[in-house]
């Protein structure tokens, strides 16, 4: 049975949460006591250089029966299907499509499940983007991950995922996504085959749109954001494992006790999760088809204004109310690539062919939009107000890079749908001068 998790509620807060088996565990008024209450020791984990401005600054202390340096040196272990080498496979601007990633056949954990799609930039310069699939069926036992190359964003699509963090522990589903930021230790339990994407951010970390006109309220409220409380095991004599990601690569460092010992931590450098269903939707009510910015969760900003590295933009459940309009996505082309996945339901611009645990590719200048289906149906149907499908939930990664496309995702995966593009075959020649 699963326990009920506890949370502490916001985004961007000074949080303090201690394990209430040792209580007053954090220390008062400042960060480092000569002597830390109950035996422990004091760490800093910084997220942000020291010097960056307050709005940006971000830093947990944690207090713990062990610092994290206690390990042995890391050690170059197999990477399997992650990758950060770019230059694999020549340049590919069609318009792509894959079938529902493979669930695992043999036991694998959430680590040894991580494959690299596509991706751009490098993380030794600290700019770029990776998306990444996962797919696995087993727990991860004595062991735990942490990336030091940039920021995880997780959107489950299959199997809940029960994580372990230095802060506490988190459970997410479907429907869920969470952010585990650069650093922070976490290990992943699954209750059987689960899939999801992963996206990876190396710049800087997520943050929430900037609500302009829209007012103080809409879209992803704050408050609505979840981070764990303080929990701590006390395991030693143990050969626990810590998987490292770092700069594109895997390595590993042994330990003789669980990297899960903080008692008591505060700070605003944290892991959290947000339930997908507490969007609020903002949309037109008169007429047209708003920009998909409209949707936008989290944004990992560029240092050019307005222009992301990554934003997280999902189409949920929502009414369609406009008039006199093609209500669907219109047909496009972006300066932005755009990458697609579903967790549930049926996407509106495309009800056959992109299935839940699938993906879509549209790059940097691409064209795409409804198949022809959809145009028909869209363009003839009676105009009321009308439900986009309750159980339904398509997501974006939309980045500022040109994404290179690995092996695995080209080939070694087998996915791709060589038949993608027939689906806009069919989009009949309607113009007739004589008609207006
Ligand atoms: O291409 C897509 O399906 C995503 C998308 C949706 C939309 O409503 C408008 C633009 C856009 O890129
Ligand atoms: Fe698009």
């Amino acid at each position: 049975m699963s326990e009920k998790l506890k949370y502490q509620s916001g985004f961007g807060n000074e949080f303090a949460s201690e394990d209430p088996r040792c209580p007053d565990a954090l220390p008062e008024g400042q960060n480092n006591p000569q002597k830390c209450k109950y035996g422990l020791y004091a760490e800093q984990l910084s997220g942000s250089a020291f010097t960056v401005p307050r709005s940006h600054n971000v830093r947990t202390w944690f207090y713990r029966i062990r610092p994290a340096v206690h390990h042995t040196p890391f050690e170059p272990m197999e990477s399997g299907f992650l990758n950060s080498k770019w230059d694999d496979q020549h340049p590919n601007p069609n318009q792509l499509r894959w079938k529902p990633f493979d669930l695992p056949s043999r036991d694998t954990d959430f680590v040894q499940g991580l494959h690299t799609l596509a991706g751009a930039g490098d993380p030794r310069t600290r700019h770029g983007v990776a998306i990444h699939i996962f797919a696995c069926n087993t727990s991860m036992s004595d062991s735990c991950f942490s990336n030091a190359d940039g920021d995880f964003l997780i959107v489950p699509q299959k199997g809940t995922l029960k994580i372990t963090t230095e802060f506490g522990k988190m459970e997410v589903s479907p429907n869920e996504i969470c952010v585990i930021q650069s650093g922070m230790r976490f290990s992943v339990d699954v209750e059987g085959p689960s899939r999801g994407y992963i996206c990876e951010v190396f710049d800087g970390h997520f943050e929430l749109p900037n609500l302009g006109p829209i007012g103080a309220n809409g879209l992803a409220n704050p408050r609505d954001f979840q981070t764990p409380v303080a929990w701590y095991e006390d395991r030693d004599k143990i050969n626990y494992k810590v998987v490292n990601k770092y700069q594109g690569c895997l390595f590993v460092a042994q330990q003789d006790h669980s990297p899960f010992d903080v008692v008591a931590w505060h700070g605003n450098y944290v892991p959290y999760k947000y339930n997908l269903r507490h969007f609020c939707v903002i949309n037109s009510v008169s007429f047209d088809h708003c920009d998909p910015s409209i949707f936008t969760v989290l944004t990992c900003p560029s240092t050019k204004p307005g222009v992301a590295i990554l934003d997280f933009v999902i189409f949920p459940p929502r009414w369609s109310v406009s008039e006199n309009t093609f209500r669907p996505p219109y047909y496009h082309r972006n300066c932005m690539s755009e990458f697609m996945g579903l967790i549930l339901g049926q996407y509106e611009a495309k009800e056959e062919g992109f299935a839940p645990g699938g993906a879509t590719l549209h790059s940097m200048m691409t064209p795409h939009g409804p198949d022809a289906q959809c145009f028909e149906h869209w363009t003839e149907k009676e105009l009321t107000a009308h439900r986009v499908a309750d159980e339904t939930q398509a997501f974006m990664f939309e980045t500022s890079m040109g994404l290179a496309i690995t092996k695995w995702a080209e080939e070694v995966s087998q996915k791709l749908d060589k038949k993608y593009y027939e689906c806009w075959q069919g989009l009949k020649k309607n113009f007739d001068p004589k008609k207006k």
